[in-house]
């Protein structure tokens, strides 16, 4: 049997397959059940005419009404169930999805150009509610619209089949109309999300940089630019709405045109002359499992729009649902590391940053990067996550990192920005995943400071971290990569926004979590690299140096004149 990962859509269903069977038994008897009441409604009006005519007692009607709410009360009970499971079966799929993509967004950093993390994130989590709100859909119109519709067909085709194959042709004329005009639905819809993606990046952008607009004199201008983007906004979500919305009353009304043959070819039942023959109760039976039908249908023209949106969210979440537990399986904890001749050259860039790097590792083993500044630290931590193709080899447990073992769930990677979104502080650390956060807030000492927040770890820090400090956030961020911990660890600047003291503090408390973990550290501050095992010195011009501390201090001009100043910077007491 296939195996589906997380970027199936299956992979959601096979894993739900208990509240599905429930969903199947509820759903069946409530929808089954559901055709019982056309038969109902016409028994009734027959006993009335009966009852009238002297051809049967009131008790009679009493029974069959008492026999009617029982029905009703077993069916309805039934579609209770049906609904409790379906909300179950669509949370349990939202949860799942969000878990995942939580995970694969902590290795997404700065590689889609443009894309700010806020928006990024804001837009996928909305575009997850569109697809399950889709699957939620689909789950119980399945039941709701497609066997209610079996039948009640069957139904109409037991009263008389050539009626009903007339009557039948127009609900597929609706669902032909709906299908034609999937293109439009499924463009304007993607057209507002694409103009709502636009709007928050842009509202963001506006909020984070306000200080300096108002400084230079901006405001104006830029409150003329949102405008701009908020009158496309506007503009395309009602565009979208109302081909989402209003096509629905046109199917409802070609879908209800066979009622009209209804009521003269079954006129004409009930006289004698027709293709059958009728009562009064196999008369008002039929017409009313039409106009159920026809109603069925209609719904089930809006339910190929709503599965339209959701797929137009699938395809654009899909990228992010990785299959992140199956890859760290996969990673012996005693792999080591092995970099040879690696150079990197971004597309369409004509030099390579670095060049000709060389490294060689083993667990436990602290690795600094430091170098002049803009001289390529952030691109050599970042060719790790393999954004970009490299030159020459990077291998991890002897597999070539990028095509024979995956970056996600081998590599952690904390980056220059802390890359907080809108949440709990809580929520940013764990990502969806369960355990124990006491061992790594109290590893980068964050525990006291939370729990003095009147809401502590549940602290709302809004988006992008922007209620918290900039050391605060960069430590929310080091928890974060420290609870993901991954066997390779590339910490880009962990450190620039706090003190020293705090920072010797952090790096005492995680370097016996992180005995298993090769740590590479980027960093512009040298004090605790002599503790590490090796340096790598970046130099600008491309050209890199392996060495350990006291080596490369006596060896390497450059490095020796950076760690001479720091050295005396702190000692003078200006390094915080
Ligand atoms: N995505 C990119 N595309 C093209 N060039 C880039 C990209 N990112 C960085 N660069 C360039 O690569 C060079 C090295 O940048 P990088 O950020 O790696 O340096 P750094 O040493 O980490 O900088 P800093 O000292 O500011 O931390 C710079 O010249 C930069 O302009």
């Amino acid at each position: 049997m296939k195996k589906y990962t997380p970027s199936d859509l299956l992979y959601y269903f096979a894993g739900e397959k208990k509240v599905l069977l429930y969903v199947t038994i509820s759903g069946l008897i409530y929808n089954v059940g559901m055709t019982l009441s056309p038969w109902f409604e016409g028994q009734l009006a027959q006993y009335v005419i009966d009852i009238l005519g002297g051809e049967r007692a009131p008790s009679a009607m009493l029974r069959l009404a008492s026999l009617y709410l029982l029905t009703i009360m077993i069916v309805q009970g039934c579609r209770a169930l049906k609904r409790l499971y379906v909300r179950h079966f669509a949370n349990d799929i939202s949860l799942a999805m969000k878990a995942i993509l939580y995970r694969t967004l902590i290795h997404q950093e700065t590689a889609k150009a443009g894309e700010t993390e806020g928006s990024l994130m804001t837009r996928v989590v909305s575009d997850v509610d569109a697809c399950v709100e889709g699957m939620r859909k689909f789950t119980t119109e399945v039941f709701d619209t497609g066997v209610v519709m079996v039948a009640y067909a069957a139904l109409l085709f037991y009263y008389d089949w050539k009626l009903t194959f007339l009557v039948l042709l127009f609900p597929p004329i609706a669902y032909f109309i709906a299908g034609r005009l999937k293109k439009v639905v499924t463009d304007s819809a993607r057209a507002g999300k694409e103009s709502s993606g636009r709007l928050s990046d842009r509202t963001m952008d506006r909020i984070r940089n306000a200080l300096t607009y108002r400084i230079f004199g901006e405001e104006t201008a830029q409150d003329g630019i949102y405008e701009t983007y908020l009158a496309d906004y506007e503009k395309k979500t009602v565009r979208a709405n109302l081909w989402g919305n209003t096509m629905e009353p046109l199917y409802e009304v070609i879908a209800m045109t066979g009622a009209f043959f209804i009521i003269v070819h079954g006129g004409r039942n009930v006289m004698g002359t027709g293709w059958a023959s009728w009562d009064i109760a196999a008369f008002s039976a039929y017409l009313a499992c039409f106009a159920r039908l026809a109603v069925k249908a209609s719904h089930a023209a809006h339910l190929f729009n709503a599965v339209q949106k959701a797929k137009v969210s699938w395809v654009r979440v899909r990228p992010y649902l990785k299959d992140i537990e199956e890859t760290e399986q996969k990673v012996s904890p005693s792999a080591t590391l092995s970099v040879s001749h690696v150079s990197f050259t971004y597309p369409g860039g004509d030099h390579p940053i670095y060049k000709d790097f060389n490294l060689e590792a083993k667990p436990g083993e602290f690795i600094g990067v430091t170098g002049k500044v803009a001289s390529g630290k952030s691109t050599l931590g970042r060719t790790f996550l393999c954004e970009y193709p490299y030159e020459g080899t990077i291998l991890y447990g002897g597999k070539r990192l990028g095509s024979e073992i995956d970056p996600i769930g081998t590599v952690g990677y904390m980056g220059h920005r802390p890359e907080l979104f809108s949440g709990t502080i809580e929520d940013n650390i764990r990502l969806g995943k369960p355990g124990d956060l006491d061992a790594v807030l109290k590893a980068v000492e964050m525990d006291k400071e939370i729990s003095s927040f009147p809401d502590g770890i549940h602290t709302m820090i809004g988006e992008g971290g922007l209620r918290l400090s900039g050391g605060q956030q960069a430590r929310v961020a080091l928890a974060r990569t420290l609870y993901h911990k991954r066997p390779l660890l590339i910490l880009d600047d962990p450190f620039s926004a706090v003190d020293r003291k705090t920072e010797e503090e952090i790096l005492t408390n995680i370097r016996p979590m992180l005995k298993d973990s090769i740590v590479i550290l980027i960093s512009h501050r040298l004090h605790f690299f002599k503790d590490f095992d090796r340096v790598v010195w970046i130099s600008g011009d491309g050209s890199v140096e392996v060495l350990p501390h006291e080596e490369l201090l006596s060896r390497n001009r450059e490095y020796r004149r950076l760690w001479k100043m720091q050295h005396a910077l702190a000692e003078g007491g200006d390094d915080k």
